[in-house]
């Protein structure tokens, strides 16, 4: 059966639930996502200032990994083809792009260091959105913005207010907000003495840095926590509590990581709860395997509850990002899978008659409402999909990884052969 008949009998399912296709694919079209750069090249950036460090890790050795900012994208723009809809780039502050000799520290970056990244997102009609890097850096061994070494504490204070710089010159250049979201690795190993006087620096050093001059109108902040990493298993200074109410109390965003909590704890039903305490709340879609491991996004059960929340909520008020590097499969599949994933999960939401399930919930008529869930688990979203993904001008789902395989053989292939050489 041909695509659009298949389409056709789906949408005549829907409407008999009381879904409307068409509405459900113009409000799909305009979500955007903001996909982190960082899958491209797992987590190392440009400024060679370390490893990736922080309790956070990309494992496996796939061959192809973007090394500078030509490769990382062209690799992007591979990946933007097989992604149906107009997005956002995510970028981290250790991707700036330095002339030769030129390079400069974390605290003295500038906009001049991101030029070509705005000029790649105007070419490709992208919002940016930026975080500053306080890992992989000689100085974030130990602690950045809880440290005790004033001097150190010092420069990452200085290192957050050039981001916050640079994605005020996103948002003037582009004519669009930027997201500036601080995530900080500081916690301890073992049971600590003194769990107050690090969050106290935390705390002071976050309003220092919001003493820069900036418009809140363009750049908003977000402040994302963790429940645990690699190597500080037993204290993480910028805990849930600290930052949710760090954010309320200074009109920031919380930002929420699904990877970031207990492993029965899960970011879809903390949604509604923020939404009615903030005007703003950003997510990062990620998919923790045991451990805050960053697995690539699926179309799996919490993926799509997030999704249902957010479509219950307002898509307006929630800034969504992807979160996850996974270095033992191809990085650009790795792009698609995800992205798309969080897409057809927002899709899924919107082909939900969400009316009719909170009215039988209203009623308490929960045999009803269970039965309705589990029918719409059967309902035709595929062929809906691809027909958007058609509309897109993108490959249908047998249709992208052709595409990712033969740029794997002319481009990434060649990556290796010329490292070896
Ligand atoms: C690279 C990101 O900033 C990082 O993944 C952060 O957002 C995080 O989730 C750390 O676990
Ligand atoms: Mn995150």
């Amino acid at each position: 059966m041909a695509s659009s008949e298949r389409f056709q009998l789906a949408a005549a399912d829907y409407a008999l639930l009381g879904v409307d296709v068409e509405a459900a694919l113009n409000t799909l079209a305009g979500i955007p996502i903001s996909i982190h750069c960082w899958q491209g090249d797992d987590v190392i950036g440009f400024d060679g200032a370390g490893a990736v460090s922080g309790g956070i890790q990309a494992t496996g050795n796939y061959p192809g990994r973007a090394r500078n900012f030509t490769q990382l994208k062209q690799d992007i723009e591979t990946a933007l083809r097989l992604i149906p809809g107009q997005h956002r780039l995510n970028l981290h502050a250790s991707y700036a792009v330095f002339e030769p000799g030129q390079k400069v520290d974390r605290d003295q970056l500038k906009p001049e260091h991101f030029q070509p990244w705005i000029d790649f997102a105007k070419e490709n009609g992208l919002g940016l959105d930026f975080n500053p890097t306080l890992f992989g850096h000689p100085l974030a061994e130990a602690a950045t913005l809880s440290s005790e070494d004033e001097a150190i504490r010092q420069f990452w204070i200085r290192h957050c207010q050039a981001c916050i710089k640079i994605a005020e010159a996103f948002a003037d250049q582009l004519e669009d907000t930027s997201l500036v979201n601080i995530w900080i690795p500081d916690g301890l190993k073992d049971i600590p003495a003194d769990r107050t006087s690090p969050r106290a620096r935390l705390k002071a050093s976050l309003d220092q840095i919001l003493t820069l001059d900036y418009d809140r109108s363009k750049v908003k902040v977000a402040v994302e926590s963790k429940v645990f990493g690699i190597g500080i298993e037993s204290y993480t200074v910028g805990s849930h509590e600290f930052y949710m109410n760090y954010a309320a109390r200074n009109q920031l965003l919380c930002l929420l990581d699904s990877g970031h909590y207990h492993p029965t704890e899960t970011i879809s039903d903390k949604i509604s709860s923020m939404l009615l305490f903030s005007d703003e709340l950003a997510l990062h879609i990620s998919r923790p395997v045991r451990w805050d491991s960053d697995h690539v996004v699926l179309y799996d059960d919490e993926t799509r509850q997030i999704a249902q929340e957010i479509i219950r909520s307002d898509v307006r008020r929630i800034r969504i990002a992807t979160d996850y590097f996974d270095a033992s499969i191809n990085r650009i599949a790795a792009w698609v899978i995800g992205v798309r994933s969080v897409q057809k999960a927002l899709l899924n939401a919107l082909l939900t008659p969400q009316a009719t399930l909170a009215e039988l919930q209203r009623q308490r008529r929960f045999t009803e409402l269970m039965a309705l869930q589990e029918q719409l688990k059967m309902a035709p979203l595929g062929a809906v999909w691809d027909v958007f993904c058609q509309r897109q001008g993108v490959p249908g789902e047998s249709e992208w990884l052709k595409e990712v395989q033969d740029y794997e053989c002319r481009v990434l292939a060649k990556r290796e052969e010329e490292e070896q050489v």
